[in-house]
């Protein structure tokens, strides 16, 4: 029987990770569960799942919910909350399901406590992609990838030379404005930035999806996680989500993962590798898909996914301001104080003013998200 502590349980990730659990009762077990504002689902979640530990983000939620539930889950509340239900004993795997950086201190200290990972959560690589892998290397946990395209590319790598990749192929859905101009991007609505093609996800990575950032992102993720140099990472645009990722080796073979975009199949993957469990998702069909397609990514346009990759080669403290600036701004567009643009424009323009100083440990990063959170302009 596995223990897992999930890290933002009411979420996309959250939720799925959970269906996972209730098909395979008999093989995993819920140890902690944690959100922020959603106590009503964790409410529902608890009587459920029944786990020893539920965090609660939000101080005054964590009241409400304690005055709710009877038994035997201890509420408990803040950032230490969200440590102690990852780091608690008998916690096998914790799933990293937070959205945004605010999951990497609970991420460091479940490494710390030799907890595996499922990372869903690829700010916290991008942020902190340094000290979490050398975290990891030394506490000797595995990091197992639940974004789809990572999923795809450690499948890919398995069973061959690691030290034989020419490069990997990251594919992109596009997004719901792909092949828009910029003119045409000038007036698009929150509703239409929501509006993923082919996945239903939080709001945050689905506007990421739309500008590009989520691909840049993931270009950073996958240097970590596999660690590669910038120039082996090719973004390829391919609208079917289909095939998820896929390696090119020296002698030019190319191994690539196919699936229908479901992300049960990479979180229950995680939380079970090596195995692969049945379940009961759909075949895939290729006859009814027809046409896989590819393209060029078009960074001109989208010019959030050219500044992650300049972030990733200028490295330092530089990718914590691209992500910290991004997340700033995502939040802005859906409060709907910013237009959809305004995105890539306020992101590139505090990386111009950004001197790129080494930023390696947890007070560093977090200092140079307080600077960027401080200097980011709004535009008038
Ligand atoms: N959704 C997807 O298909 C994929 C997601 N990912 C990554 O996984 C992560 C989660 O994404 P997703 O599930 O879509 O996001 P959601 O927005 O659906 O869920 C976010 C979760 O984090 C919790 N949360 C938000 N803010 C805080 C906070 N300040 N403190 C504590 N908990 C908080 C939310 O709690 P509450 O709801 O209670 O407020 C919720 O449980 C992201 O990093 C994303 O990039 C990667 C690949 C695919
Ligand atoms: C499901 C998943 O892994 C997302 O990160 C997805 O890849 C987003 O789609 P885009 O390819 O449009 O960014
Ligand atoms: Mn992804």
């Amino acid at each position: 029987m596995k223990n897992i502590s999930i890290l933002g349980s009411t979420g996309s990730i959250g939720t799925q990770t959970l269906e996972i659990v209730r098909e395979n009762k008999d093989k995993i077990k819920v140890h902690a569960l944690s959100g922020n504002s959603n106590i009503n689902l964790l409410e529902r979640q608890i009587n459920e799942f029944e786990p020893a530990i539920c965090a609660v983000m939000n101080k005054e939620n964590a009241e409400k919910l304690k005055s709710r539930i009877s038994g035997k889950t201890k509420v408990v509340c803040g950032m230490d909350g969200l440590v102690q239900s990852v780091c608690a004993n008998g916690v096998d795997i914790a799933v990293t399901a937070i959205s945004g950086m605010i999951g990497l201190k609970p991420t460091i200290e479940a490494i710390r406590c030799g907890k595996d990972i499922a990372l869903a959560n690829k700010e916290t690589l991008v942020a902190g992609g340094e000290m979490v892998m050398s975290l990891a290397r030394k506490h000797n946990v595995n990091i197992m990838p639940v974004d789809s395209e990572h999923s795809a590319i450690f499948q890919s790598l398995m069973g061959n030379e690691v030290n034989k990749i020419k490069k990997i192929l990251l594919t992109a859905s596009g997004g719901p404005f792909r092949g828009k101009t910029l003119k045409e991007l000038e007036t698009v609505s929150l509703a239409d930035t929501l509006n993923h093609p082919n996945w239903s996800m939080g709001k945050k990575i689905t506007v990421d999806s739309a500008t590009l950032m989520n691909k840049g992102l993931e270009a950073i993720e996958a240097k970590w996680l596999f660690d590669l140099t910038p120039e082996q990472i090719e973004v390829v645009v391919h609208p079917q989500s289909i095939i998820h990722s896929a390696v090119e080796y020296d002698d030019h073979s190319v191994i690539a993962q196919m699936g229908n975009p479901d992300m049960k199949i990479p979180i229950q993957l995680a939380l079970f590798y090596p195995y692969r469990l049945k379940n009961n998702l759909k075949s895939l069909d290729l006859f009814e898909i027809g046409k896989l397609t590819f393209e060029k990514p078009d960074m001109n346009t989208f010019k959030c996914l050219k500044l992650a990759f300049e972030a990733m080669k200028i490295g330092k403290s530089m990718p914590i301001v691209l992500n910290k600036a991004n997340e700033l701004a995502v939040e802005m567009l859906i409060r709907k104080e910013i237009k959809f643009l305004d995105i890539q424009n306020m992101v590139e323009d505090i990386m111009l003013r950004h001197t790129p100083v080494e930023a390696a440990s947890f007070d560093e990063i977090l200092e140079i998200a307080k600077w960027t959170a401080a200097n980011i302009k709004k535009p008038n």
